[in-house]
Protein backbone atom coordinates (compact mmCIF):
# COMPACT_ATOMS: atom_id res chain seq x y z
CA UNK A 1 0.00 0.00 0.00
CA UNK A 2 1.31 3.36 -0.76
CA UNK A 3 2.07 5.58 2.61
CA UNK A 4 2.63 8.78 1.25
CA UNK A 5 2.75 10.10 -2.39
CA UNK A 6 3.93 13.28 -4.06
CA UNK A 7 3.75 13.63 -7.79
CA UNK A 8 5.01 16.84 -9.32
CA UNK A 9 4.74 18.97 -6.15
CA UNK A 10 6.06 22.67 -6.20
CA UNK A 11 5.65 24.66 -3.09
CA UNK A 12 7.18 28.43 -2.82
CA UNK A 13 7.24 30.82 -0.01
CA UNK A 14 6.39 34.24 -1.68
CA UNK A 15 8.10 34.17 -4.63
CA UNK A 16 10.88 31.71 -2.63
CA UNK A 17 10.48 28.12 -4.52
CA UNK A 18 11.29 25.33 -1.78
CA UNK A 19 9.47 22.63 -3.43
CA UNK A 20 10.26 22.28 -7.80
CA UNK A 21 8.25 19.09 -9.23
CA UNK A 22 9.37 17.27 -6.08
CA UNK A 23 8.17 13.39 -6.30
CA UNK A 24 8.44 10.87 -3.50
CA UNK A 25 6.90 7.09 -3.15
CA UNK A 26 6.84 5.83 0.08
CA UNK A 27 5.44 2.28 0.54
CA UNK A 28 3.77 0.35 3.50
CA UNK A 29 7.15 -0.86 5.90
CA UNK A 30 9.67 1.58 4.07
CA UNK A 31 11.81 2.81 6.75
CA UNK A 32 12.90 6.22 4.70
CA UNK A 33 15.70 8.81 6.25
CA UNK A 34 15.39 12.40 4.84
CA UNK A 35 18.53 14.18 5.14
CA UNK A 36 19.30 17.74 3.49
CA UNK A 37 21.52 21.04 4.30
CA UNK A 38 20.16 23.52 6.74
CA UNK A 39 17.26 25.33 4.52
CA UNK A 40 16.59 22.76 1.89
CA UNK A 41 13.01 22.24 2.66
CA UNK A 42 12.86 19.29 5.39
CA UNK A 43 10.25 20.59 7.26
CA UNK A 44 8.38 22.20 4.99
CA UNK A 45 8.18 19.13 3.04
CA UNK A 46 6.79 17.75 6.33
CA UNK A 47 4.13 20.64 6.75
CA UNK A 48 3.05 20.01 3.26
CA UNK A 49 2.62 16.38 3.79
CA UNK A 50 0.72 16.74 6.84
CA UNK A 51 -1.82 19.41 5.24
CA UNK A 52 -0.27 22.88 7.16
CA UNK A 53 0.14 23.87 3.58
CA UNK A 54 -0.80 23.16 0.47
CA UNK A 55 1.24 22.84 -2.77
CA UNK A 56 0.81 25.44 -5.46
CA UNK A 57 1.29 22.63 -8.11
CA UNK A 58 1.25 19.04 -7.69
CA UNK A 59 -0.55 16.44 -5.89
CA UNK A 60 0.02 14.77 -2.36
CA UNK A 61 -1.86 11.62 -1.01
CA UNK A 62 -1.59 9.88 2.05
CA UNK A 63 -2.63 6.35 3.30
CA UNK A 64 -4.06 6.83 -0.30
CA UNK A 65 -6.48 9.29 0.49
CA UNK A 66 -6.53 12.76 0.65
CA UNK A 67 -4.51 14.30 3.37
CA UNK A 68 -7.44 15.09 5.89
CA UNK A 69 -9.31 12.12 5.57
CA UNK A 70 -6.06 9.76 6.02
CA UNK A 71 -5.37 12.30 9.46
CA UNK A 72 -9.06 12.22 10.49
CA UNK A 73 -8.75 8.11 10.63
CA UNK A 74 -5.90 8.73 13.29
CA UNK A 75 -3.18 6.24 11.77
CA UNK A 76 -0.56 9.16 11.28
CA UNK A 77 1.90 9.35 14.38
CA UNK A 78 3.91 12.59 14.36
CA UNK A 79 6.81 13.56 16.39
CA UNK A 80 7.61 17.60 15.68
CA UNK A 81 10.64 19.51 16.24
CA UNK A 82 11.21 20.78 19.73
CA UNK A 83 7.50 21.27 20.43
CA UNK A 84 7.07 21.63 23.83
CA UNK A 85 7.58 24.93 26.35
CA UNK A 86 10.82 25.04 28.11
CA UNK A 87 8.85 27.09 30.31
CA UNK A 88 9.24 24.92 33.68
CA UNK A 89 5.85 26.22 34.80
CA UNK A 90 4.16 24.67 32.00
CA UNK A 91 0.94 23.52 32.90
CA UNK A 92 -0.05 20.00 31.43
CA UNK A 93 1.77 17.07 32.88
CA UNK A 94 3.53 14.34 30.78
CA UNK A 95 -0.01 12.04 31.33
CA UNK A 96 -2.05 15.30 29.94
CA UNK A 97 0.03 15.67 27.08
CA UNK A 98 0.38 11.93 26.48
CA UNK A 99 -3.63 12.12 26.36
CA UNK A 100 -4.35 14.48 23.80
CA UNK A 101 -2.61 12.01 21.33
CA UNK A 102 -5.41 9.57 22.01
CA UNK A 103 -7.90 11.96 21.55
CA UNK A 104 -9.49 10.19 18.53
CA UNK A 105 -9.23 7.04 19.74
CA UNK A 106 -10.66 7.97 23.09
CA UNK A 107 -14.26 5.96 22.48
CA UNK A 108 -12.83 2.97 21.91
CA UNK A 109 -10.97 2.78 24.69
CA UNK A 110 -11.64 2.32 28.22
CA UNK A 111 -10.16 5.66 30.50
CA UNK A 112 -8.18 3.13 32.29
CA UNK A 113 -6.96 1.38 29.56
CA UNK A 114 -5.66 4.80 27.92
CA UNK A 115 -3.90 5.10 31.27
CA UNK A 116 -2.35 1.75 30.73
CA UNK A 117 -0.99 2.15 26.83
CA UNK A 118 0.70 5.87 28.07
CA UNK A 119 2.71 3.90 30.83
CA UNK A 120 3.78 1.11 28.61
CA UNK A 121 4.53 3.21 25.88
CA UNK A 122 6.36 5.45 28.29
CA UNK A 123 7.98 2.66 30.25
CA UNK A 124 9.37 1.08 27.00
CA UNK A 125 10.96 4.86 26.35
CA UNK A 126 11.94 4.39 30.13
CA UNK A 127 10.17 7.19 31.16
CA UNK A 128 7.38 5.54 33.26
CA UNK A 129 8.44 7.76 36.53
CA UNK A 130 7.78 10.97 34.51
CA UNK A 131 3.86 10.19 34.00
CA UNK A 132 2.67 12.97 36.91
CA UNK A 133 5.76 15.19 36.42
CA UNK A 134 4.98 19.04 34.35
CA UNK A 135 6.25 18.45 31.28
CA UNK A 136 8.15 21.63 31.10
CA UNK A 137 10.43 20.39 34.06
CA UNK A 138 11.87 17.76 31.88
CA UNK A 139 14.85 17.92 29.55
CA UNK A 140 14.27 19.02 25.75
CA UNK A 141 15.55 15.43 25.08
CA UNK A 142 13.26 14.02 27.46
CA UNK A 143 10.43 16.31 25.92
CA UNK A 144 11.35 14.48 22.74
CA UNK A 145 10.89 11.15 23.93
CA UNK A 146 7.42 11.57 25.49
CA UNK A 147 6.06 13.08 22.24
CA UNK A 148 7.45 10.06 20.65
CA UNK A 149 5.85 7.73 22.99
CA UNK A 150 2.36 9.61 22.93
CA UNK A 151 2.63 9.65 18.82
CA UNK A 152 3.12 5.61 19.36
CA UNK A 153 0.67 5.09 21.85
CA UNK A 154 -2.01 6.19 18.91
CA UNK A 155 -1.00 2.93 17.32
CA UNK A 156 -0.19 4.88 13.95
CA UNK A 157 0.46 2.77 10.61
CA UNK A 158 2.59 6.01 9.58
CA UNK A 159 5.62 7.61 11.84
CA UNK A 160 6.85 10.93 10.91
CA UNK A 161 9.55 12.63 12.50
CA UNK A 162 11.24 15.91 12.34
CA UNK A 163 14.50 15.37 13.50
CA UNK A 164 13.67 13.60 17.18
CA UNK A 165 17.18 13.28 18.42
CA UNK A 166 18.17 17.47 18.50
CA UNK A 167 19.39 17.56 22.44
CA UNK A 168 19.51 14.33 22.93
CA UNK A 169 22.15 12.37 24.31
CA UNK A 170 24.08 9.51 22.54
CA UNK A 171 22.76 6.62 24.54
CA UNK A 172 19.34 7.86 24.23
CA UNK A 173 19.87 8.40 20.70
CA UNK A 174 20.70 4.78 20.13
CA UNK A 175 17.85 3.82 22.25
CA UNK A 176 15.68 5.60 20.20
CA UNK A 177 17.02 4.16 16.92
CA UNK A 178 16.69 0.83 18.03
CA UNK A 179 13.23 1.23 18.93
CA UNK A 180 12.61 2.71 15.45
CA UNK A 181 14.24 -0.28 13.74
CA UNK A 182 12.18 -2.81 16.00
CA UNK A 183 8.59 -1.12 15.47
CA UNK A 184 9.61 -0.85 11.46
CA UNK A 185 10.16 -4.80 11.77
CA UNK A 186 6.97 -4.86 13.45
CA UNK A 187 5.26 -3.36 10.41
CA UNK A 188 5.38 0.88 10.82
CA UNK A 189 5.97 2.78 8.18
CA UNK A 190 8.69 5.74 8.83
CA UNK A 191 9.76 8.59 7.96
CA UNK A 192 12.57 10.22 9.97
CA UNK A 193 14.55 14.03 9.08
CA UNK A 194 17.85 14.15 10.45
CA UNK A 195 20.89 16.00 10.11
CA UNK A 196 22.49 12.72 12.22
CA UNK A 197 24.58 10.37 9.96
CA UNK A 198 22.02 8.41 8.44
CA UNK A 199 24.15 4.91 9.00
CA UNK A 200 22.94 5.73 12.43
CA UNK A 201 19.81 4.56 11.96
CA UNK A 202 19.86 1.44 11.75
CA UNK A 203 17.36 -0.78 9.01
CA UNK A 204 16.17 2.23 7.44
CA UNK A 205 15.16 0.78 4.29
CA UNK A 206 15.78 3.64 2.03
CA UNK A 207 17.76 6.94 2.35
CA UNK A 208 16.63 10.29 0.56
CA UNK A 209 18.43 13.94 0.27
CA UNK A 210 16.00 17.21 -0.39
CA UNK A 211 18.61 19.16 -2.92
CA UNK A 212 17.51 22.39 -4.90
CA UNK A 213 13.68 21.39 -4.36
CA UNK A 214 14.07 17.71 -5.47
CA UNK A 215 13.65 14.79 -3.33
CA UNK A 216 16.92 11.67 -4.89
CA UNK A 217 17.84 8.80 -3.04
CA UNK A 218 21.44 8.53 -1.94
N1 LIG B 1 7.24 30.59 6.99
C1 LIG B 1 8.18 30.83 6.08
N2 LIG B 1 8.15 31.93 5.30
C2 LIG B 1 9.09 32.16 4.36
N3 LIG B 1 10.13 31.33 4.11
C3 LIG B 1 10.23 30.23 4.86
C4 LIG B 1 9.27 29.91 5.87
N4 LIG B 1 9.63 28.72 6.44
C5 LIG B 1 10.75 28.32 5.81
N5 LIG B 1 11.11 29.21 4.86
C6 LIG B 1 12.27 29.09 3.95
O1 LIG B 1 12.09 27.90 3.18
C7 LIG B 1 13.31 27.21 3.02
C8 LIG B 1 13.19 25.79 3.55
O2 LIG B 1 13.01 25.80 4.95
P1 LIG B 1 12.79 24.49 5.81
O3 LIG B 1 12.58 24.90 7.22
O4 LIG B 1 11.77 23.65 5.17
O5 LIG B 1 14.21 23.79 5.65
P2 LIG B 1 14.85 22.54 6.44
O6 LIG B 1 15.49 21.68 5.42
O7 LIG B 1 13.81 21.92 7.30
O8 LIG B 1 15.94 23.26 7.32
P3 LIG B 1 16.64 22.81 8.71
O9 LIG B 1 17.54 21.65 8.37
O10 LIG B 1 17.41 24.02 9.09
O11 LIG B 1 15.55 22.45 9.68
C9 LIG B 1 14.37 28.06 3.73
O12 LIG B 1 14.99 28.86 2.77
C10 LIG B 1 13.58 28.91 4.69
O13 LIG B 1 14.20 30.13 4.91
Amino acid sequence: MEMIRLDRVTFCYREIPVLKEADLLMEQGDYVVLTGENGSGKSTLLKLILGERKPQKGQIRLLQKEILQALKEGKVGYVPQNSISQNASFPATVQEVMRTGLYRKVSRFQVGRERQICLDMLERLGMAETFHKKIGELSGGQQQRVMLARAMAGDPKLLILDEPTAGVDAVSVETLYRLLEEWNKEGLTILLVTHDDPAECKGATKILRMKQGRITEV
